[in-house]
């Protein structure tokens, strides 16, 4: 049982809440924090124009959040931001959390007296947003363990923080799913109400001193609601200040709060004690009825009726009334009494722990964490591996054991072309659409400061390697013998490393794609836009001789003239094929194979060269993507 007091001359501010069965979260220092707001004003521009053109369209400032003063919610209490849609509740809880960089704030936040700045609320609180996203293949307990072994501090052995995940995984109630699958992106795993919990737990692992979290209940029946609500409850009494926006709770929800604070159109309607609220609104003449939910009450009575001016004017009247009755009432008056106590004699400091683990560690476990999440993803395995194995097989059967007379040696050259584009081709679409959704959970870890981009970067790429590499040498396993190509070991080996550079190059343009817009469909229009324009500009359709002169820089661009032409050396180079006609003829030309190398006009067809290039290639796209993960920010969604 735990008894939290923390009395006003109201005799309002106070909780004595009974709540059993909980552990003792004991990692770091504990620190919690009062969270206070002092002269709050939240602007945004707001085009004027319905379709804004950059820089012309004139621009409205929109004051989202107007005057909020006298708010302090102290540490270990559990707070509730209501309001209707539209109210401010989101852009309030990412105010103080230090997620409004679009916006214009004036005012303060104090962390126990302290202003912070958006970077520091940003370090120093948790922030549990609307939706969840984590790994769809990794287990409960395996997403904390990684969370917890990139978060809590480096100070703390392997052991201690596995210690730590434990205690929490008990203390969320998770230890009846912790070793099922996350699932999620259309695959079956834990509840709704269970994901929730998990993320709230990655937010816990960095030890927060505030924990956010935007509609924590959104999606959730009533009685799963409850008991995420109760679990925060739990956690706040051990120390945490939590606060959360939450749309039209349960009656027995509600009265879990310690603190209300209701909002509309940007102005405080109520902010105290929720015991205290409804009280308040009877002495203001809104008595609410026995058989009510306050909750929806209190909403009903702070929204505006658009229905009719009549009633537009009547309820804008109304709320008008209530914010300056709050404005003039008691509570208000405890509230400006609370928030001008001094902390000069407070030996609680606002302090950001600093959480160093080390570099190559999280490279590592950002790289384990990929491989499992990658080989676990089943659909994806198979898909590719199948996808590779038929095209191989599609490939294989149509230019099927290709002749040594010049229709076959026409068709080796066609296969070349096929091959460099079509299996590079589906393996892109295939990247974008894996990236374009773990970088959500990229976007959101790096934002909460997890880890850095390198080790990141570093392990994305390493971990998507070993698919390139087999998924190559299966399709030129395949394909190369069904086609009948140059009969040796070491020409096949070129093939496959051709296939295989081939293949990462378009690999990491999809990355890169990803990493600049994150979104599946714009990100595949790009790289397709780049695709085609490569692919035909490889030499094969169109010589590249014939181009305009504005145009032949584009001959050495095509990064898959450098496979197709390196795929033709390697077949051609050194070869000769039987020639029907009188040795020394001049159609023996034809069946030569340098000859046939030297019609076929490409730019460059050194096996060396070509391999080099599409390696450096492959750099310069991965070095773009490096530099698009860490310098375009995405706010995460
Ligand atoms: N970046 C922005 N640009 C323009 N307007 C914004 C921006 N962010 C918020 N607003 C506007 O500010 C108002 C408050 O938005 P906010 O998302 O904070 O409301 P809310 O109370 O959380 O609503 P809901 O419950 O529907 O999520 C809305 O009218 C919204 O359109």
């Amino acid at each position: 049982m735990i008894e939290n007091d923390s009395d006003n001359d109201l005799g309002g501010h106070s909780t004595s809440i009974k709540h059993h069965n909980h552990v003792n979260l004991s990692w770091g220092k504990a620190m919690s924090f009062d969270v206070e707001i002092k002269d709050l004003n939240v602007n945004v521009k707001v085009p004027q124009w319905k379709i804004p053109v950059p820089f012309i369209t004139p621009m409205n400032e929109l004051n989202i959040l107007k005057d909020l003063s006298n708010i302090k919610v102290p540490a270990g209490s559990f707070c509730a931001i209501l309001g209707t849609s539209g109210s401010g509740k989101t852009t309030l809880l990412n105010t103080l959390a230090g997620r409004c960089e679009e916006m214009d704030i004036s005012g303060q936040i104090l962390f126990n007296g302290h202003a912070v700045t958006p970077i520091e609320a940003k370090k120093s609180v948790g922030y549990v947003m609307q939706s969840d996203h984590l790994l769809p293949n990794l287990t409960v307990r395996e997403t904390l363990r990684y969370s917890g072994m990139l978060r809590l501090p480096g100070t703390l052995s392997k052991e201690r923080k596995l210690e730590i995940v434990e205690e929490l995984i008990g203390e969320l109630a998770l230890r009846d799913c912790a070793d099922r699958l996350v699932g999620g992106h259309g695959k079956r795993g834990i509840s709704g109400g269970e994901m929730r919990r998990v993320s709230i737990g990655v937010q816990m692992l960095s030890n927060p001193g505030v924990l956010f979290l935007d509609e924590p209940t959104s999606g959730l029946d009533s009685f799963t609601a409850h008991n995420l609500i109760q679990t925060l409850l739990s956690l706040s009494r051990q120390n945490k200040t939590i606060i959360c926006t939450i749309h039209q709770p349960r009656a027995d929800i509600f009265q879990l709060f310690d603190y209300v604070l209701l909002l509309s159109k940007g102005n405080v309607v109520y902010f105290g004690p929720t015991r205290a609220i409804v009280d308040h609104f009877a002495s203001l003449g809104h008595e609410c009825p026995f058989d009510v939910n306050p909750s929806d009450f209190f909403l009903d009575l702070i929204t505006i009726n658009y229905q009719t001016d009549k009633l537009e004017n009547e309820s804008k009247a109304r709320l008008g009334d209530l914010i300056t009755g709050f404005q003039t009432s008691p509570i208000y008056q405890a509230n400006v009494t609370e928030s001008t106590q001094s902390y000069q004699n407070d030996t609680r400091k606002f302090e950001i722990e600093i959480r160093n683990t080390n570099y190559w560690l999280q490279t590592w476990l950002l790289y384990h964490r990929s491989m499992v999440n990658m080989v676990r993803d089943k659909s994806v395995v198979t898909a590719r591996l199948v996808e590779t194995v038929l095209i191989a097989l599609i490939c294989g059967g149509i230019f099927y054991k290709l002749g040594e007379d010049q229709s076959g040696i026409k068709s080796r050259v066609s296969a070349f072309y096929v091959v460099v584009i079509l299996q590079p081709y589906l393996i892109i679409i295939a990247n974008i659409l894996q990236y374009s959704e773990e970088l959500l959970v990229y976007d959101r870890e790096y934002y909460d400061g997890m880890y850095m981009t390198f080790p990141y970067w570093l392990a994305t790429k390493a971990a998507s390697l070993p698919f390139e590499v087999i998924t190559a040498f299966i399709f030129s396993s395949i394909f190369y013998w069904m086609a009948d190509l140059r009969q040796s070991a070491g020409h096949f080996f070129i093939f496959f490393v051709f296939m295989m550079l081939a293949q990462y190059c378009s690999a990491s343009l999809g990355f890169m794609s990803a990493s600049i817009l994150r979104s599946f469909a714009a990100s595949s229009l790009m790289a397709n836009l780049l695709m085609t324009f490569w692919a035909i500009t490889t030499g094969f359709i169109i010589n590249p001789a014939t181009f305009p002169i504005y145009m032949t820089w584009v001959g050495y661009t095509s990064l898959y003239q450098y496979s197709y032409g390196g795929l033709a050396a390697n077949e051609f180079k050194g070869n000769s094929y039987p020639c029907p006609y009188p040795p020394g003829t001049p159609e023996c030309s034809l069946f030569n194979g340098n000859d046939i190398l030297d019609r076929l006009e490409l730019k460059v067809n050194n096996i060396g060269v070509n391999g080099a290039v599409l390696v450096a290639i492959s750099t310069i796209f991965n070095l773009l993507s490096l530099l698009a993960l860490r310098f375009i920010t995405h706010k995460p969604k």
